[in-house]
C-alpha cells in the first residue's frame, strides 16, 4: 500500500519522541510528514512483536488514520530475555539498582535493548513490525538519568553507557535507530513515485 502523506507517532513518552524526531532529522528528506500523537497507551502483555502490533491497532483505531508506534524492551541473557516487555514497572518498582540487584546471582550479565516499531496505513489494514536489537550489558548506574534505564545499559564495544554517550551516538547504535531505520526505508521504498 502507498505511504500516505502523513503518519502519527504515537507515544506517551517525550524522551522516545525526542529520539525519533532526532534520527528522521538526521536522514534524507521525507516524501511524508510524521506527526507526534500524545496518547497514554495500555501496557500489554505477551511477546513482543503481539504487544506491539495490538499497541498499533489501538492507537490506529484512536487516530483514525496512518500510525506507528513502537514498544522498548531491555532483556538479561541470564534471564531469558526478561525482564522484556515488562522492564517499565522493574524500573519503576526497583530502580538502577535493583536492576543490578537482579543480576547478582548470575556471571552472565549480557542484555540486550529491542525495539519494536509497527507500522499500519489505517485501522483496517494488519500492522507489520521491524525489530531492532543492540547487545551490550548491565553495569552500575552511570550518567544522566533523564531517560528510562540508560545509565545501566553499556552497548558492545563502547565505555560509555548510553546515558553517559553523545545523543548523536546513541542515536547511530541504538535499538531505536535499528528498528526505526528498517522501517523508513519500507516507507521510502513505498512512497508514490513523484
Ligand atoms: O507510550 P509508550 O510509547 O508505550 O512509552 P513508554 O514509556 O510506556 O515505553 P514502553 O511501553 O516501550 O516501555 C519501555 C520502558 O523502557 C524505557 N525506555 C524506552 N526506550 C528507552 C531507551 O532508549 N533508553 C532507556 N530507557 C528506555 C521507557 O522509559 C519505559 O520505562
Ligand atoms: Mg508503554
Amino acid at each position: 500500500m502507498t505511504t500516505p502523506s502523513k503518519i502519527h507517532f504515537a507515544t506517551g513518552n517525550k524522551k522516545k519522541l525526542e529520539e525519533v524526531n532526532a534520527i528522521l532529522a538526521a536522514g534524507a528528506e521525507l516524501p511524508f510528514e510524521v506527526v507526534a500523537a500524545k496518547l497514554d497507551l495500555p501496557e500489554l502483555q505477551g511477546e513482543p512483536e503481539e504487544i506491539s502490533k495490538e499497541k498499533c491497532r489501538i492507537a490506529a483505531k484512536l487516530v483514525g488514520g496512518a500510525v506507528m508506534v513502537e514498544d522498548t524492551s531491555l532483556c538479561f541473557n541470564a534471564m531469558h530475555g526478561l525482564p522484556g516487555p515488562y522492564i517499565k514497572w522493574f524500573l519503576e518498582k526497583l530502580g538502577h539498582d535493583g536492576l543490578n540487584r537482579m543480576l547478582a546471582g548470575f556471571e552472565d550479565k549480557s542484555a540486550y535493548a529491542q525495539c519494536i516499531f509497527a507500522y499500519t496505513p489505517g485501522p483496517d489494514t494488519e500492522p507489520i513490525v521491524f525489530v531492532g536489537r543492540t547487545e551490550g550489558r548491565i553495569v552500575q548506574a552511570r550518567g544522566p538519568t533523564d531517560f528510562g534505564w540508560d545509565p545501566v545499559f553499556l552497548p558492545d564495544g563502547f565505555t560509555d553507557t548510553y546515558a553517559e554517550m553523545d545523543k548523536t551516538t546513541k542515536n547511530t547504535i541504538s535499538h531505536r535507530y535499528r528498528s526505526l531505520d528498517k522501517l523508513r526505508t519500507y516507507l521510502l521504498s513505498h512512497a508514490a513515485s513523484k
